[in-house]
């Protein structure tokens, strides 16, 4: 059959896509409502149906804001419960067998059970989103289980609202999902893409029988480097899926985001697609390719409006753009970069920000506003191409860089002086930082804000729950204690309140994974460090114990990450401002006593650019800013450093550079892999793999502890590990957390009696490395 690549013009009678539209919306609620539904039906106090209506109210009230806001035909299916990766594992019955005998299958792939551990789940390409990943073996044995994409539609309709459903694109499931634990060497979910192509046409005639004209098929994995097989496997997927009827599927949308589709353009463009979705805000350098042109037969669907911050839209440099486009590109037309997941819901629930830089920014519903103004700008411009790529580019430093201080001495040195010291046990126990966030602390915090408690009410219940934390753990037997952190709201905007150059928010959050939100703070000025921000709690802390308690902060990379950044200035002199407030909180740390400083980076791997040719140079001046940000520490403070959601091959890298002393990594949501890197072997720093998954509501028995602790000895000698759990405890409850660090250790106590003889021999091993 031969394949119809440009629909739209060859046959007026199929709809044209709408000259303004957005990839995908908040799904939150603009007050959280699906945090609170969500958390309401896990606790027990509602049901299933409860749960549902409320989801449903969520869509009702979106589809009535956008066509309110004047957008045409808004999508749909960009809602869910959970995730949308979990929700197209689902739709395909992608259900690995152990999750099937569960009450609520769905949720239990998302947070397990007390039977079952949850499916991992690992950050969404570069933003601070997470989604489930799905597990796909030979034995998967895919269908249409589920017709959520077709309800939605079905849904909107009766508001009397069209919509165009939202796919994850077949290629980029695949290629985020992993290989089943039995599967066969050799084998990559990618395998089985014929089978769900499959599901994917049945689906596609489902959505045209339920009158569909459009479908929006999500392919963000492919602006990352992709080998000729996975091209190929996108141009298999297309010529499909493009190939059936235009009588039997909705024409279709293929999207791209997060930045330029690099090798996989021309594949694209020679499929039988109908249109294709560019980001011009972070892949803007596709304005300057010459095969371009091999676009003119389909309509693009620019994405200039971007939708990973929140500054407003320059219309002119949008409208130069999409006037360029004209000239190279079939139809035009006016859309979001991504999806508006990434930023909150309404600027006009704001009422306290300065109004100076309220002018400057536009949340979710002000973006689509910019959308519709620039689809009628570009309809009233004259039709005249432009005819250069305009550029637009992020001011370059201009004067050069400061200074870097000095570095410390020698990892082997350090570890000297540290040692003697701290005088520590074999195997430490410690926790990542944060206890758990109860709910009469964040009332407190509510309070204060309201006004309706003092400053000294306040900080007495915040001691009284850093009391609590520390007698916690010297009664358990852990060896480094931590105060908890329940004074901060979150680790970033807990820093951010304290630093000039940044605004917060009120209700601007943004769906980190679940019902877990974050504000994310706005830095938008010079930063600075006007007074110490957490000495007071660490002494105080410390003045509760004995034993050590770590100083506890965020790093540069990370506060710069979880924040939406300034872009009048180069990123790299961003970084280097928010450092040198960190730098002097570890200075300030360091005095006061503290011998034990953890600076967090667990976004470190989230802001590796997505192209490998990109990461070198990223990565010099992000670990650049966290030794400008830790140097200040004198040989014998041991710093520590937190690392989550990354692979090994990344982390391993990662650590070396960072220089730290002492590493704490997730590693028990994915059995330890990271040992299995071979880079492993020779590995000379401090380092605590995680032992305990803290997403899941589970406690890990003492057996499942030693196991993991086993294979982490079998790699690395006894006196570099530590034993401490993936990640922050703040999500969990007291109950949970008492029990596993009891297990904890419980299990530490016998590997200790177990591994003596690897102790003193490794001891030895240390003292000849030093000389
Ligand atoms: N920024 C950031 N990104 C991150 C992480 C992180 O810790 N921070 N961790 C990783 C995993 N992501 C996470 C993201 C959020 C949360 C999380 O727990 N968020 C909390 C909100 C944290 C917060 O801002 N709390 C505030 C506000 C709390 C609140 O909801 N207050 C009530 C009122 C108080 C009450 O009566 O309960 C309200 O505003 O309605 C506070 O404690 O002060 C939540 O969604 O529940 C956890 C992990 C990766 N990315
Ligand atoms: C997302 S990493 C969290 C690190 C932080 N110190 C905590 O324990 O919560
Ligand atoms: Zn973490």
């Amino acid at each position: 059959m031969t394949a119809r690549p440009n629909a739209v013009s060859t046959f007026p009678t199929f709809p044209a896509f709408p000259s303004a539209t957005i990839l995908g919306y908040p799904r939150i609620g603009p007050r959280r409502e699906l945090k609170r539904a969500l958390e309401s039906y896990w606790n027990g106090r509602s049901s299933r149906d409860e749960l549902n209506s409320a989801g449903r109210r969520l869509r009702e009230a979106t589809w009535r804001r956008l066509t309110d806001l004047g957008l045409a035909e808004p999508p749909s299916n960009t809602f869910s419960l959970y995730d949308h990766v979990l929700d197209t594992a689902f739709m395909l019955d992608a259900v690995p067998a152990r999750y099937r005998a569960a009450d609520d299958v769905y949720f239990a792939m998302a947070r397990g059970t007390d039977d079952v551990a949850p499916l991992r789940m690992t950050k969404w390409f570069d933003t601070n989103y997470h989604y489930i990943v799905p597990e796909i073996g030979p034995e998967t044995a895919f269908r249409l289980a589920d017709d959520k994409p077709v309800r939605e539609v079905a849904e909107a309709r009766e508001l009397g609202v069209s919509t165009r459903p939202v796919l994850l694109g077949p290629v980029t499931f695949l290629l985020l999902s992993q290989a089943s634990a039995g599967s066969p060497a050799g084998f990559t979910p990618l395998h089985r893409l014929n089978d769900v192509l499959g599901v994917y046409s049945e689906l596609l005639r489902a959505l045209a029988a339920e009158g569909v004209d459009w479908v929006q098929l999500d392919e963000p994995a492919l602006v990352a480097d992709r080998s000729d097989e996975e091209l190929v496997a996108v141009r298999v997927a297309y010529e499909r899926l493009g190939g059936l009827d235009l009588t039997e599927r909705p024409q279709l949308f293929v999207s791209s985001y997060f930045g330029e589709l690099g090798a996989a353009l021309p594949v694209l463009a020679d499929c039988p697609v109908e249109a294709i979705g560019l980001d011009l805000d972070r892949g803007r350098d596709v304005l300057a390719r010459r095969d371009l042109a091999s676009l003119a037969g389909k309509t693009v669907v620019a994405g200039v409006v971007p939708g990973r911050n929140i500054w407003r839209t320059h219309l002119n440099d949008a409208l130069d753009t999409l006037r360029y486009l004209r000239g190279k590109a079939g139809d035009v037309t006016v859309s979001t970069s991504c999806s508006l997941l990434h930023v909150p819901h309404d600027l006009e629930s704001e009422d306290d920000l300065d109004p100076a830089l309220r002018k400057r920014l536009a949340f979710a519903d002000q973006k689509v506003g910019e959308v519709i103004e620039l689809a009628r700008l570009f309809a009233a411009a004259p039709d005249d191409a432009v005819t250069a790529p305009p550029v637009r580019q992020r001011p370059q430093a201009s004067s050069p860089d400061s200074a870097q201080p000095a570095e410390r001495s020698p990892y082997p040195v350090r570890a000297v002086a540290q040692a003697e010291h701290l005088r520590l046990p074999p195997l430490p126990v410690t926790t990542i930082g944060s206890f758990p966030q109860t709910g009469d602390v964040r009332a407190a915090r509510a309070a204060l804000a309201a006004g309706e408690i003092s400053e000294e009410r306040y900080e007495a219940l915040v001691k009284a729950e850093i009391e609590r934390a520390v007698r916690l753990q010297e009664r358990l037997g852990l060896d480094v204690l931590v105060h908890g952190e329940p004074e901060r709201n979150d680790m970033v905007q807990y820093f951010a309140e304290h630093l000039d150059g940044f605004a917060i928010t009120r209700h601007g959050w943004v769906q980190s994974y679940g019902s877990r939100c974050t504000r994310p703070p706005i830095l938008h000025g010079d930063v600075d460090r006007p007074a110490p921000i957490t000495v007071g709690w660490a002494r105080y802390a410390q003045s509760l114990t004995g034993k050590p308690v770590k100083g506890m902060l965020t790093g540069p990379v990370t506060i710069v990450a979880w924040s939406f950044v300034r872009e009048d200035r180069p990123l790299r002199a961003v970084f280097d401002q928010v450092a040198d407030a960190i730098r002097a909180e570890v200075a300030d740390l360091q005095d006061a006593g503290v011998s034990i400083i953890q600076v967090d980076e667990p976004a470190l791997r989230e802001l590796l650019p997505l192209r490998r040719a990109d990461q070198a140079a990223y990565l010099s001046w992000a670990v650049g800013a966290y030794r400008r940000a830790t140097s200040v520490a004198a040989d014998r403070t041991q710093i520590h450093t937190h690392l989550c959601y990354s692979d090994a091959a990344e982390v391993l890298t990662a650590i070396d550079a960072l220089d730290a002393d002492v590493t704490t990594i997730e590693s028990a949501r994915s059995n330890a892999r990271v040992l299995d890197d071979p880079a492993m072997k020779g590995f000379a720093r401090g380092l605590g793999p995680g032992v305990y998954d803290i997403h899941s509501p589970r406690v890990p028995a003492v057996p499942e502890i030693t196991g993991l602790a086993e294979k982490i000895l079998r790699v690395l000698p006894a006196d570099q590990v530590w034993i401490n759990p993936d990640c922050g405890l703040k999500t969990r409850t007291y109950d949970q957390v008492e029990a596993a660090l009891t297990n904890i250790v419980t299990a530490t106590a016998e590997l200790r009696e177990v591994s003596e003889v690897l102790l003193s021999s490794s001891d030895n091993c240390r003292d000849r490395s030093v000389g």
